[in-house]
């Protein structure tokens, strides 16, 4: 039996063309004897839908629980615009964040050396740029309740979403953004919109309560807005920032152009340690969408999707030395001048997702 099980979900869009990118590299590592994973695989999101009329069946929700991590692609695209909210694609993915309860996601943003100049911002600001979001991934606004739109009548409607944080939820997300500060420059940022938010002004409280059991880690409030301006003005005063369900998600859009791409950001979201076992759930995914603009051209870049399986490795199983071989053969194919279309610059030649997949794993062999 193998050692370890991967529950693979593609979903749609690029989503599918990444991911096989991504199962080409275990074949070989499991191939190597470097890992001995056992894959499955399910369909989730408009994949779903189309299959089974649901964002994603029971038996795929099981599955996911059941396994050691789950790699997982992107969902949604046009196609589903007109399908019941509760199946709409993104649907699947809100479930199993929740369902896993995979509250921590980490988000880093490095900018590889080789990328400075594919940013939109100036070389200066982003070279060496190596900054950690924790977002909030279980709660908040994504999640609260009453979430409703009311028909008022007079064609006037009233849409409601609820943003809702309790102390525990707070306590759990800022310490490990603590406890990773440790591990890096010692400081974090909590962004919030405390000014304008109850909830912000429960989060600040909690996060500088928890800073009391970090006093060697230097702990700074900034209003989420605030943020997102400070990310494109002088990145590299950030070292791990933490932040709410929807604030993470869109900063770390943002954090994602300052390495280049979107397509260059992984994520790795992750639960409570088990109190017996000490395994935690993990859920591995891409930053990105299902990118329908580009979908079916095979010209995606799969690199978030393969650094997310990177962190896989880190996070689950411990691989350290393996993960950093991994995002080695990343670093090396830029440093080679390998681009996709997005990280271009100078109308360079571009590749697609295919060949910058076995570009990787070519570097690996090495
Ligand atoms: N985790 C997930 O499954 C997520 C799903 N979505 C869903 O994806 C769909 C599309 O959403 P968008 O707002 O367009 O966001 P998106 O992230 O799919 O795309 C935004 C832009 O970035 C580009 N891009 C993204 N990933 C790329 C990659 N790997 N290589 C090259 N270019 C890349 C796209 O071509 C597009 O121009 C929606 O249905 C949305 O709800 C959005 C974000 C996350
Ligand atoms: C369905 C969305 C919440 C996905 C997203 O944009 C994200 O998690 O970054
Ligand atoms: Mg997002």
């Amino acid at each position: 039996m193998a050692t370890h099980s991967l529950f693979l979900l593609p979903g749609d869009g690029i989503g599918t063309e990444i991911m096989v990118e991504v199962e080409k590299l275990i074949a070989w590592t499991n191939s190597e004897g470097l890992t001995d994973f056992s894959l499955d695989r399910g369909l989730a999101g408009g994949s779903a839908y189309d299959a089974h009329q649901v964002a994603i069946t029971e038996e795929d929700v099981v599955k996911a629980k059941a396994a050691d991590a789950v790699i997982f692609g992107a969902v949604g695209g046009p196609k589903w615009d007109d399908v019941p909210y509760d199946q709409r694609p993104e649907a699947a993915l809100l479930r199993l964040r929740k369902e896993l309860a995979v509250f921590a996601n980490l988000r880093p943003a490095i900018c590889y050396p080789a990328l400075a100049e594919a940013s939109s911002l100036k070389r200066e600001l982003v070279e060496g740029l190596d900054i950690l979001i924790v977002r909030e991934l279980t709660g908040g606004v994504y999640f609260g309740e009453p979430k409703t739109i009311t028909d008022l009548g007079d064609g006037q409607k009233r849409a409601v979403d609820t943003q809702v944080y309790e102390t525990y939820e707070i306590d759990r997300i800022a310490r490990v953004a603590f406890d990773l500060a440790r591990t890096r420059r010692n400081k974090v940022h909590s962004a919030d919109k405390k000014n304008v938010m109850k909830s912000g002004v429960l989060w600040d409280e909690v996060v500088k309560g928890v800073g009391k059991d970090y006093p060697d880690v230097e702990l700074h409030h900034i209003l989420a807005d605030n943020a997102a301006m400070q990310l494109v003005r002088t990145p590299k005063q950030f070292d791990v920032m933490v932040t709410d369900n929807l604030f993470g998600d869109i900063l770390s859009d943002v954090a994602a152009m300052l390495t280049g791409s979107l397509g260059m950001l992984p994520s790795a979201a992750l639960g409570a340690p088990d109190p017996v076992t000490g395994k935690r759930k993990a859920f591995y995914e891409p930053v990105h969408g299902s990118a329908p603009d580009i979908a079916g051209q095979g010209i995606a870049n799969p690199i978030a999707m393969i650094a997310s399986f990177a962190m896989a490795l880190r996070y689950s199983f411990n691989m350290i030395e393996l993960a950093d071989r991994v995002e080695a053969a990343i670093s090396a194919v830029l440093s080679d001048g390998l681009r996709t279309g997005d990280i271009a610059q100078d109308n360079r030649k571009t590749i697609g997702t295919e060949e910058m997949g076995a570009a990787i794993l070519a570097k690996l062999k090495q």
